[in-house]
């Protein structure tokens, strides 16, 4: 059996006195991507919070690599999480005053690793994923999507399982949107990491192989499975559906996988 990067049942989250997730499930794979969208104010960042041990849910249970996030004390939380996830936020959030290389290297000094390790770690990092000539310019100076760019190898560089990111491309014109969707969807293949996007943008979503929509407390599959690419029967589609590790515990027939809901999913 594939192990799984994400295994998630029962999540019930409030916050703010709403209840933003009931029930929701969600599984994921190395060398998976997942998008969530769903409208402003839904939860989506609050899902993110709660997959990253940041946001402790009312009920369910959250895996992270095998790791169930419940039984994570504080002070080995942050341990474990610099360990297995990267973060990419809407503007990069990197240091201003620091070099790209500088930035990228960051998580890999907080882990304990020497400078010349981390800084070369992070140097060959920029050089693969298309920035390695702003290695050492400032920052504060960079491009939206070179910043980007950056925040996403500063991200990697522990290689930790998994990334999240919350509106990668908020900041971006739809040129670098392209380019930096190109990326953060391109890892899960490059790096055998899972990502998960929380987006507004149906364009961006539209990259990952599973999308999610966060809508009323509910997370609905709302990928629009290629049926067509299999010659099996409809009843076996929720077994060979692509990626099927991914498993979001809907019986929405207006949402559910073609197939799925026949076959009792
Ligand atoms: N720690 C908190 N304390 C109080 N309210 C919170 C907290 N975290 C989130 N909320 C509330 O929960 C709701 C969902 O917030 P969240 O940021 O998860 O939504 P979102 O779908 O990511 O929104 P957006 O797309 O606008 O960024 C909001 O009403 C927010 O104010």
């Amino acid at each position: 059996m594939t192990s799984r990067t994400l295994n998630v049942s029962g999540l019930t989250c409030r916050a703010g006195g709403r209840t933003l997730l009931r029930d929701a499930a969600l599984r994921a794979v190395p060398g998976e991507s997942v998008a969530v969208t769903g409208p402003s104010g839904s939860g989506k960042s609050t899902l993110l919070s709660c997959l990253a041990g940041l946001h402790r849910p009312e009920a369910g249970t959250i895996e992270v690599c095998g790791t169930d996030l419940a039984t994570l004390r504080p002070a080995a939380a942050a341990a474990w999480r610099l360990r297995t996830i990267g973060f990419v936020y809407q503007f990069g959030e990197l240091l201003p005053d620091l070099s790209a290389v500088e930035n990228a290297a960051l998580p890999l000094l907080i882990a304990g690793k020497g400078r010349r390790e981390a800084y070369g770690t992070a140097a060959r990092l920029l050089d693969e994923l298309g920035v390695g000539a702003v290695a050492d310019a400032r920052a504060g100076v960079l491009s939206g999507g070179e910043r980007q760019r950056v925040a996403v190898a500063r991200a990697l560089s522990t290689r930790p399982p998994l990334i999240l990111a919350d509106e990668p491309t908020g900041a971006l014109d739809e040129y670098a949107t392209d380019d930096v969707c190109a990326l953060l969807f391109g890892l899960p293949a490059r790096y055998d990491c899972t990502v998960v996007v929380v987006t507004h943008n149906p364009v961006v979503a539209h990259y990952a192989d599973r999308r999610l929509t966060l809508r009323d407390a509910t997370l609905h599959d709302t990928t629009v499975y290629d049926t067509t690419a299999y010659d099996t029967a409809p009843d076996d589609l929720t077994e060979t559906a692509p990626r099927d590790a991914t498993q979001l515990g809907t019986t929405d027939p207006d949402t559910a996988p073609r197939g799925a809901t026949e076959a009792g999913a």
